[in-house]
C-alpha cells in the first residue's frame, strides 16, 4: 500500500467513529529540519502518567499528596532524577513495561524535546517580515524594528512645571511692566513668542507648560505667593533657585535612544514617541493568526448536556493570542470534520494556524493525518511538559523558503502532498493545542508564545525567578507548568500553587499570577523556580 493510501484508509477510519484495530503504521513523510517525526507516527504517546496530570479520580491536585524529590532533569542540564519521585502516583517507574509497544511510546517521549528546548525551538524556527512604517495612530501592538531616538530635548525648552509666577533672585519682586508702564501679560503655555528677559528683581505671571524667559531663577506657586499692592509680590520661603522649572533636555537630548528594537509598541510608546518628535514608526507587522477549534462534542450556548461540554477554548484562545501579539482574523467551530480540517489547514493565509484539540491518537484525531496530507513538516511532535505533552508545531510551507516553480498552484508541495507551494509566500506556522483546556494554555507558552515573539522581531521577555512558599511535587522526566499565587509583601514574593490545576481544569488558572515552571522532580519550599507571566 503507498503512503498516500495508507494515510487514506487511517482517515477513513478514523472518520468511521470506529476505534483503530492496530497501532497506525509509521508514516512515510520528509525529514524534518530538527525533530524528526516520531517513529511511531501519530501513536506515539505514552498512557496519561498522573504525575504531572496533577489531578485525581476525584480531580483534586496531586500536589497535594506528594512526598518525595529526586535530582532535576530539564532542559537546563541538571541531573537525571535518582529516585522515583512519587505518592500520588508520581512516579511509575516501577510499573514502566521493560519491553514491548508501551517501552516503545516510553521511548518517543522521552526523545521528545524537554520543554526548554521546546520553547527555545518555537522561538527560532520563523524570522520576522520586513519593517513597515506605520503612522502612530496604527503601529499600537507591533513591534518596533528600529531604535526610537530622541529626534529633540525633551522638554524642548526650559518649561514651567506650575501655575505662579516665573521670579528673578530671592524677592520680594516687582511686577514686570511694559515700555508704557502697564503690567506685563502672563506667559502661557504654546505662547509663539519669546517671552522677554525678566530683570533681577521682577516676577511675571506663568501657566504650567510655558517657556519660562530667560533671567528666571524659580517658579514660584500661585498658592505660596502673596500680592503686596498693585504691583509687588513676596512670600514666606523663598523658593531655592530651580524650583518648579523643568530644563531644556531633563529627560533626554536629541540622539538619545529612548527604546531599543525589538520593543512592543504599547499606548505609552505612541506617547513618547510623539513626544520625542516622530509621526511613524518603524514596525514589523503583528503575525496573523487563526483558530481552529476542533471537536463533536463542543457546546458554544447554553450548559453541558447529553455528553456534551461547552468550548472553553474558543473563548480563551483568540483573546490570548491577541495578547501574545498577534491579529486573530477569525475563530472557526470545524467540529470532527476531517475535511472541512484539511480545507482550513491547507487554504489559510495566516500567519500561524492554531489548533485545539485532536493532537493525540483518538477515532476523531484528524490532525496528523491531516497534517500529513497537506504536506506539512512536523517541527515538534510532543514536548517533556505536563500538561500538554501531546502539543506539536509544524511548518505548512516547508517548501516556501525554495524558488518558486513556474506553476506554483499545481507543483505539489510534498511527496503526497495535495497542496500547492504559494509562490514568494513567506511559511505558515500551525501550533495543535492539546484539548484538554490547561493542557492547551500550556501549549500556548510553551509553542505558541515563543513563535508569535519571533515572527513579531519582539525581543525575549526578561526570565524571572520566584520563591516557592510550598512543595512544588515534579514528573520524573518532565517539566510541569503550575498555575500560582503570590503571596506576601517585600522584595521577594513567594508563590504558592493553586488547586485545580488538572489539565482539564482552568479553575486554578483563572485566579493565578503566574505559571512557576517546575523541574522535573520538583522542587523544595525556599527554592527558586522560573515563572512566566501571563501575557497580559
Ligand atoms: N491513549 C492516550 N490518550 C491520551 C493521551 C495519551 O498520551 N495516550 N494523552 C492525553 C492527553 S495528556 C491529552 S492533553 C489529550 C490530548 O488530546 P487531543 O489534543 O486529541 O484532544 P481531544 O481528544 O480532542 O480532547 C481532549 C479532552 O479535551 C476536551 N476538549 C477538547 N476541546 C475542548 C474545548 N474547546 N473546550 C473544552 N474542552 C475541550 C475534550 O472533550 C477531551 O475531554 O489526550 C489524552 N489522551
Ligand atoms: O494532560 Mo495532557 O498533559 O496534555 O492534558
Amino acid at each position: 500500500m503507498s503512503g498516500a493510501d495508507e494515510l487514506d484508509e487511517a482517515i477513513a477510519l478514523a472518520n468511521s467513529g470506529r476505534t483503530r484495530p492496530d497501532p497506525p503504521p509509521a508514516p512515510r513523510l520528509k525529514r524534518i529540519r530538527r525533530i524528526q517525526w516520531s517513529e511511531h507516527g501519530e501513536d506515539a504517546m505514552e498512557p496519561v502518567d498522573p504525575a504531572g496530570q496533577a489531578e485525581d479520580r476525584h480531580g483534586r491536585s496531586a500536589q497535594a499528596g506528594h512526598s518525595g524529590r529526586g535530582e532535576h532533569a530539564d532542559g537546563a542540564g541538571r541531573p537525571a532524577p535518582q529516585h522515583p519521585v512519587d505518592a500520588s502516583g508520581a512516579s511509575r517507574e516501577a510499573e514502566r513495561p521493560g519491553d514491548g509497544e508501551g517501552h516503545q511510546k516510553r521511548a518517543a517521549h522521552e526523545a521528545a524535546p524537554s520543554w526548554s528546548d521546546a520553547v527555545a525551538l518555537a522561538a527560532s524556527v520563523a524570522t520576522p517580515p520586513p519593517p513597515t512604517s506605520l503612522g502612530l495612530n496604527r503601529a499600537l501592538g507591533h513591534t518596533l524594528a528600529a531604535p526610537v531616538r530622541a529626534l529633540t530635548d525633551l522638554p524642548p525648552f526650559d518649561t514651567s512645571a506650575m501655575d505662579g509666577w516665573a521670579v528673578s533672585g530671592p524677592g520680594p519682586w516687582e511686577l514686570a511692566r511694559t515700555a508704557d508702564g502697564e503690567e506685563r501679560p502672563g506667559i502661557l503655555a504654546g505662547d509663539r513668542s519669546d517671552p522677554p528677559r525678566l530683570a533681577d528683581g521682577e516676577a511675571i505671571r506663568i501657566a504650567t507648560g510655558a517657556r519660562v524667559p530667560a533671567g528666571t531663577s524659580a517658579v514660584l506657586r500661585w498658592e505660596a505667593a502673596e500680592r503686596t499692592g498693585a504691583a509687588r509680590l513676596r512670600t514666606a520661603t523663598p523658593p531655592q533657585p530651580g524650583t518648579d522649572i523643568r530644563p531644556r533636555g531633563q529627560e533626554c537630548r536629541t540622539g538619545d535612544a529612548l527604546l531599543g528594537t525589538g520593543s512592543p509598541v504599547t499606548p505609552a510608546v505612541l506617547g513618547l514617541a510623539a513626544a520625542a518628535g516622530y509621526d511613524e514608526l518603524e514596525v514589523v507587522a503583528r503575525p496573523r493568526a487563526e483558530v481552529l477549534v476542533l471537536g463533536d462534542e463542543l457546546l458554544h450556548r447554553g450548559l453541558p448536556r447529553d455528553g456534551r461540554i461547552r468550548d472553553a477554548l474558543g473563548p480563551m484562545v483568540e483573546p490570548w493570542l491577541t495578547a501574545l501579539g498577534a491579529d486573530v482574523t477569525a475563530t472557526r467551530l470545524l467540529g470532527d470534520d476531517a475535511e472541512a480540517l484539511f480545507e482550513a489547514v491547507s487554504g489559510t493565509t495566516a500567519d500561524v494556524l492554531v489548533t485545539t484539540g485532536g493532537t493525540a491518537a483518538g477515532p476523531v484525531d484528524h490532525l496528523q493525518p491531516t497534517l500529513r496530507r497537506a504536506g506539512a513538516r512536523l517541527l515538534v511532535h510532543g514536548v517533556r511538559v505536563r500538561p500538554g505533552h501531546p502539543m506539536l508545531l509544524a511548518v505548512l510551507d516547508p517548501d516556501d523558503e525554495a524558488p518558486a516553480a513556474p506553476d506554483a498552484r499545481t507543483r505539489p508541495g510534498a511527496a503526497g502532498a495535495e497542496t500547492g507551494a504559494r509562490a514568494g509566500a513567506r511559511p505558515r506556522y500551525l501550533v495543535g493545542l492539546p484539548g484538554n483546556p490547561l493542557a492547551a494554555l500550556s501549549g500556548l507558552m510553551t509553542l505558541a508564545g515563543p513563535l508569535l515573539r519571533a515572527l513579531a522581531g519582539r525581543a525575549e521577555p526578561r526570565p524571572r525567578t520566584a520563591t516557592l512558599g510550598a512543595e512544588m511535587p515534579g514528573h520524573p522526566r518532565d517539566t510541569r507548568l503550575v498555575p500560582v499565587r503570590r503571596e506576601g509583601s517585600g522584595v521577594r514574593s513567594r508563590v504558592r500553587p493553586l488547586r485545580y490545576a488538572g489539565p482539564a481544569m482552568l479553575r486554578g488558572v483563572a485566579s493565578c499570577d503566574a505559571l512557576a515552571v517546575v523541574p522535573p522532580g520538583g522542587a523544595a519550599p525556599g527554592e527558586d523556580v522560573a515563572v512566566l507571566d501571563l501575557p497580559w
